[in-house]
Formats: C-alpha cells, sequence, structure tokens
C-alpha cells in the first residue's frame, strides 16, 4: 500500500494538514512560566517544550524514540557538470552509509537516533530536467510514496536527510521557481565547484525553468519536473509525518528546498518542522527565512546526510529534560516575583 498512490491523494493530504494541540501547548507554556527561572530566559528552549508538546499532544512531552531517514538520489543533469564530484559518488556513499563509515552514521548515533538509509534506483538517473520533466508522474509518486514509508506512528521525532550528488542544482531550481528571485540568488558551490562551476549551475537552471516555464504552479507538478527522487521523498516524509502529527527536523539547503514548492501552496506545511541548522550553501539562510524558521544551529556545516539535523536532537532533548525536570517556584520556595 502506497501512501501517496495518486496526485489526489498527495493534494488532499496536503490539504487536511492537523495543526497542533492548542490545548497541550497551553498547558506546557503555563509550565514554563511556573518554573524556576525569570520567564523566557531560557529562549528558544522554552519554545521547543512549547512546540513539542504540541505535536504530542501532551504537557509534558518526551524523546526516546527519533529516526534519521536519508534518501539517496541520481539526477540527470549532472551530465552538464554541475558538481565537484562524479555522480558514482552517490551509491559510493550509500555503501558508506550502510558499512557505518559516515558522518551520519556517527551522527545519528551520537544523537541516539535510529537511521534509516533509503536509496531510489540508483542505477536510474532521473531526465535531465533542462529537456523533459525530471519525473514521470508515476515515478514521483513512488517517490513521495518511500519518503512517507520511513515515517511509522511510534516515532515521536523524524530527522530528514539527503545524498545525491548534482542535488544543489535540483534545489536552487525548486527554490527559484517556487519563490521568484533571480537564479544567482539560489546558486552557491554544493560539494565545491569554483565560480566558472556557479556559472555552469546557473545556465543549466536557466535553461530548465525556462523549458517548464509553462507548467502549472502546483506542488506536485514543481517536485516532478525540477526536483528528484530523494527530493520528492523528503517532501512525502514530511507531509505523512504532519498527518501523524510527527515534528520533522529539517537539514540542510536540499531538505528545505523539498518542501519550498509545498509552502509556496500551503504557508502551514512548516508548523510542524524544526530548521536544525543554517548550511553554508549561500541558498539556505535566505530560504529559511521565506520559510518562516529560524535555524537551532550554525555550524557552518555543508554536508547533507541530515548532519546538521542529528546535530540539533540534543539541544531539542535538553529542552525537554529541562522542561520536565526543574522545579516550579512553588515545590522550589522561591519567590516567583516581587
Ligand atoms: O545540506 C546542505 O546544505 C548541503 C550543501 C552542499 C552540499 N550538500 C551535499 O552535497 C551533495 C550536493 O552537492 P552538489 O555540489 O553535488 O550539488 C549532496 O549529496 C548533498 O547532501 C549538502
Ligand atoms: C564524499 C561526499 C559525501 C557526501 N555526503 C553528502 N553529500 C556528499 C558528497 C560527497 C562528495
Amino acid at each position: 500500500m502506497t501512501d501517496f498512490s495518486s496526485i489526489a491523494a498527495f493534494e488532499a493530504a496536503l490539504g487536511a494538514l492537523p495543526a497542533a494541540n492548542t490545548s497541550a501547548i497551553a498547558a506546557a507554556r503555563a509550565r514554563q512560566g511556573e518554573l524556576t527561572k525569570p520567564p523566557g530566559s531560557l529562549g528558544r528552549l522554552e519554545d521547543i517544550a512549547v512546540f513539542m508538546a504540541g505535536w504530542q499532544g501532551t504537557a509534558c512531552p518526551t524523546l526516546t524514540r527519533g529516526r534519521a531517514a536519508i534518501f539517496a538520489g541520481n539526477h540527470g543533469f549532472t551530465i552538464h557538470g554541475v558538481s565537484a564530484f562524479p555522480a558514482s559518488v552517490t551509491a559510493s556513499m550509500v555503501a558508506n552509509f550502510s558499512a557505518g563509515g559516515a558522518a551520519i552514521n556517527a551522527l545519528a548515533q551520537a544523537a541516539g537516533l535510529d537511521l534509516k538509509i533509503v536509496a531510489l534506483e540508483l542505477d536510474r538517473p532521473t531526465v535531465d530536467f533542462t529537456i523533459a520533466p525530471a519525473m514521470h508522474a508515476d515515478e514521483c509518486l513512488a517517490a513521495l510514496s518511500s519518503g512517507a514509508e520511513v515515517v511509522t506512528p511510534d516515532l515521536q521525532i523524524l530527522i530528514v536527510g539527503e545524498m545525491g550528488i548534482g542535488n544543489t542544482t535540483a534545489a536552487a531550481a525548486l527554490c527559484a521557481r517556487s519563490l521568484g528571485g533571480s537564479v544567482a540568488e539560489w546558486t552557491g558551490p554544493g560539494t565545491g565547484v569554483d565560480s566558472a562551476g556557479i556559472a555552469r549551475k546557473i545556465a543549466v537552471i536557466e535553461r530548465a525553468l525556462g523549458h517548464h516555464a509553462d507548467a502549472p504552479h502546483t506542488p506536485f507538478e514543481t517536485l516532478r519536473r525540477l526536483g528528484g527522487r530523494e527530493i520528492a521523498a523528503i517532501a512525502g516524509a514530511v507531509v505523512k509525518a504532519r498527518q501523524l502529527r510527527i515534528p520533522v527536523v529539517l537539514d540542510g539547503f536540499i531538505t528545505c528546498a523539498a518542501i519550498a514548492p509545498l509552502a509556496a501552496a500551503v504557508a502551514a506545511i512548516t508548523d510542524h518542522c524544526i530548521a536544525g541548522h543554517c548550511s553554508a550553501e549561500p541558498g539556505h539562510v535566505r530560504l529559511l527565512n521565506r520559510l518562516g524558521l529560524a535555524p537551532l544551529l550554525n555550524l557552518g556545516l555543508r554536508l547533507g546526510e541530515g548532519s546538521g539535523a542529528a546535530l540539533a536532537v540534543p539541544v531539542i532533548r535538553a529542552a525537554l529534560a529541562a522542561h520536565a525536570q526543574m522545579a516550579t517556584f512553588a515545590e522550589a520556595g522561591v519567590a516567583g516575583s516581587l
């Protein structure tokens, strides 16, 4: 059984996003006001505890069952020389994930997360989007469903990450198409191309946007034409997580770009999302601003693999520990005001 077996099913899911539990939010906010600290002094930690309360539907949320889901895909437009690495690295890195040797293996373990790697037809790259849609509708639906399938109801948080040589080019195209602005504003070095490489990326994206200019501006059509399998899988996972009221931690530029087409149509799609970090890829800070998300960390990462999102999980867990374990003014006998 696939979750998104038709375009209508995906659009219906996007049109019926559940909201957080407002009474749990009010109870958690009230508890924050009673804890032994000046009001607001734990800054974002307070907001995180209240956010988690809203999605778990309880005043005192916990975080013991989290999953990092990393989606991998290959892109047809890599023939145009848009990455500092060959497309074969996508499959090689998937083997490295399976062997336990990648950054995300170490960081997921350090964060106490279950790690799930989903390689999406790496032997069959998407079509070069400068000449045709990257995916057929059924391929895009299959990718959306692959993302949804990793989201099980037992999870208390979902970390999304990706691996796909060339995918900063797809991400920039999605941002330009969904959010506007010049292609150059969304285009950066990715894995480390030089200024000539960035100029090549801009030219490739402009050709793609020109080719698809008359297509409908729906989330599905934008993902299908300009995205990739790993990108559509992330979109599917984020929507499925929302249906199950599971909060999502987004990683870098590509994971955020995966939801840009959704956010352009349904701004509330980010309500259950936390931006784990701000990537060094220059378009990411611009994209976070457009999505209305403030990143938890800013460590100069530009790796992908869900690395920055996994790093944010211990901060979220610490926010819940403070929320659950601190004494109230009444319990500690501390004066709560003048
Ligand atoms: O997460 C990010 O912001 C990020 C920024 C730059 C590169 N990446 C990773 O590098 C790959 C894409 O870079 P590129 O140069 O091949 O487009 C892909 O596997 C991403 O996971 C990821
Ligand atoms: C080695 C390597 C590891 C990666 N992890 C995510 N994107 C990547 C790109 C490269 C090139």
